[in-house]
């Protein structure tokens, strides 16, 4: 157990038993009669806040093995279901859908989110679902995705002679880095139309995500708030108000602009504003907060998620070669060697696409998905689920579980994926590296696309060894916990270009 946690049980046991006694016991007598889905004992007060340990995904799934696919826990005072199965996943995410829809309040939330004002964390209910088609429509939309190509187009040129010049003297590249800030660069431009050299809020958004993920005691028992025993509520101070000032920079820059574009839109953020200048459409109230809350979430979530997946994607062709050449030979026979890849070729790298799923069915890139919450109660195959319960979708589990994926499922084995229709749209229970449902993803196709794109430049203009002296074997996969699961390490390797042309 967590030193902290050891602090926490022995200083508020006494203190707190009898509230909580009184509390567990109203709690169950509401329950008794009802079958909840089965789980292990837990301890009072904690619950079983102390089971999920650094690797929460790990664990819980070690607590499905023995409890099965659904499974209540109770962290701190909140009811918490966890689902480790396809079926189990389509019943919460398909046939229950609405049921589950919604997100639960937390602290992170409240700090970072402006009070739940942004798309990720807010409730279901009208102003989620006018953020989300705002979302869609203005960033996310196919037609907004296609405008933003050349700008990708010349931030990955940019990134190539980068790592070109870097290859030419054997240099060992952090690759982590690279991927990081020619992610980062992408975002910016497409969400408020340059690159942030300022302000340098990378290692923020970072931990926004981080913090955002991480199981916080102040939301489970909410009486222990005020003492903030992980720190993560001084923290979420900190960064937010790095965060707030930043968006306020680039938001009165916008106003500043606004004046001279007469109604004309550069980016996302000149709609947001115009929006909330007309203040503000019957159907949807923005004003500022809102409007920051949403940029972090566009901001997180681009960066974040992109650059996660795609350093996996890396990890795995270092340890793998002989998949790494099969992508490559796909790219020689479809692009070949006098030129660069574009966009339009990545509808025909099949491998490569089933060698991103693969990736990101053993490292989702959101091993626990993002917490939903039940807006009622329900009973599904005779358990009941209480109302307010926190539904936790391990997504993490169910790609590698040996039922479904038979008993290679912990393999990299790319290959599974031929004469499948598996894809990544949520339609397909044993493998949600987006989700699902009404909450599924907004992003698929913006994610997807920036994903395969630089995957394909990156392995078609170089190859890509360990650094001398490392074997496949000695590449650590270790993984940092949070609303994401990076890797816990920076990936490096040695380029070698393998291009005829000249950049
Ligand atoms: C490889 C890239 C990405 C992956 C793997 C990914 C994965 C996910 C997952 C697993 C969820 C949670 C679904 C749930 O709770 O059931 C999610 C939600 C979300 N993602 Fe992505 N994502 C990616 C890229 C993006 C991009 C590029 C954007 C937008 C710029 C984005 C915006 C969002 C938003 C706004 C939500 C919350 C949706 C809601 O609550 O209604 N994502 N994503």
């Amino acid at each position: 157990m967590e030193s902290w946690l050891v602090v926490v049980f022995f200083a508020v046991l006494t203190g707190l038993y009898s509230i909580f006694y009184l509390l567990s016991s109203s709690y169950k007598k509401g329950l008794h009669h009802r079958l909840l889905p089965p789980g292990p004992l837990g301890l009072p007060l904690l619950g079983h806040l102390h089971l999920l340990g650094e690797l929460p995904h790990r664990n819980l799934q070690r607590l499905a093995k023995k409890y099965g696919p659904i499974m209540t826990l109770r962290l701190g005072l909140i009811p918490t279901m966890v689902v480790s199965s396809p079926e189990w996943a389509e019943l919460f995410l398909k046939t229950h859908d609405m049921v589950f829809a919604s997100r639960p309040k937390s602290q992170a939330a409240e700090y970072m989110s402006y009070g739940q004002k942004n798309l990720v964390f807010s409730q279901y209910g009208s102003y989620w679902r006018n953020i989300r088609k705002l979302c869609t429509l203005e960033l996310l939309s196919n037609s907004k995705i296609e405008l933003f190509k050349s700008m990708r187009s010349e931030e990955l040129s940019n990134f190539i002679e980068l790592i070109k010049n870097a290859s030419e003297s054997r240099s060992i590249i952090d690759i982590t880095a690279k991927v990081e800030s020619l992610l980062e660069d992408m975002t910016y431009r497409m969400v408020f139309g340059f690159k942030d050299d300022k302000f340098n809020i990378k290692s923020c958004l970072q931990e926004v995500v981080m913090l955002t993920g991480t199981f916080n005691v102040s939301d489970y028992i909410p009486s222990l708030k005020a003492l903030d025993l992980q720190g993560l509520g001084r923290r979420m101070k900190a960064c937010s108000k790095v965060l707030d000032k930043f968006l306020e920079a680039i938001i009165d820059e916008h106003v500043r602009d606004a004046k001279e574009l007469h109604g004309q839109h550069r980016d996302f953020i000149d709609v947001l504003l115009s929006l909330m200048e007309s203040n503000n459409t019957r159907e949807l109230y923005l004003d500022r907060d809102n409007i920051k809350a949403i940029m972090i979430d566009m901001l997180a979530a681009a960066m974040d998620t992109s650059s996660t997946a795609i350093e996996w994607v890396i990890a795995e062709l270092l340890k793998h070669p002989h998949v790494m050449k099969l992508v490559q030979e796909e790219l020689e026979n479809i692009v070949g060697l006098d030129r660069m890849v574009d966009e339009t070729d990545l509808t025909k790298l099949s491998y490569l696409k089933m060698v991103i799923m693969e990736t990101m069915r053993i490292h989702p890139v959101a091993p626990l998905l993002i917490p939903h919450e039940s807006t009622e109660d329900v009973t599904i195959n005779g358990y009941f689920i209480p109302k307010k319960s926190r539904v936790i979708i391990n997504a993490w589990a169910i790609g590698r579980d040996p039922n479904v994926w038979s008993s290679n499922a912990e393999e990299f084995y790319p290959e599974r994926f031929i004469d499948t229709n598996i894809d990544v749209q949520g339609r397909d229970y044993q493998f949600l590296p987006f989700g699902s449902g009404r909450r599924k993803c907004p992003g698929i196709q913006l994610g997807m696309t920036v994903v395969q794109l630089v995957v394909a430049q990156l392995l078609h203009c170089f190859n890509l060894e360990l650094p001398e002296g490392m074997s496949p074997d000695d590449l650590d996969m270790n993984e940092k916990f949070g609303l994401t699961l990076p890797r816990s390490n920076h990936l490096r390797a040695v380029p070698t270009y393998r291009l005829r042309m000249n950049l």
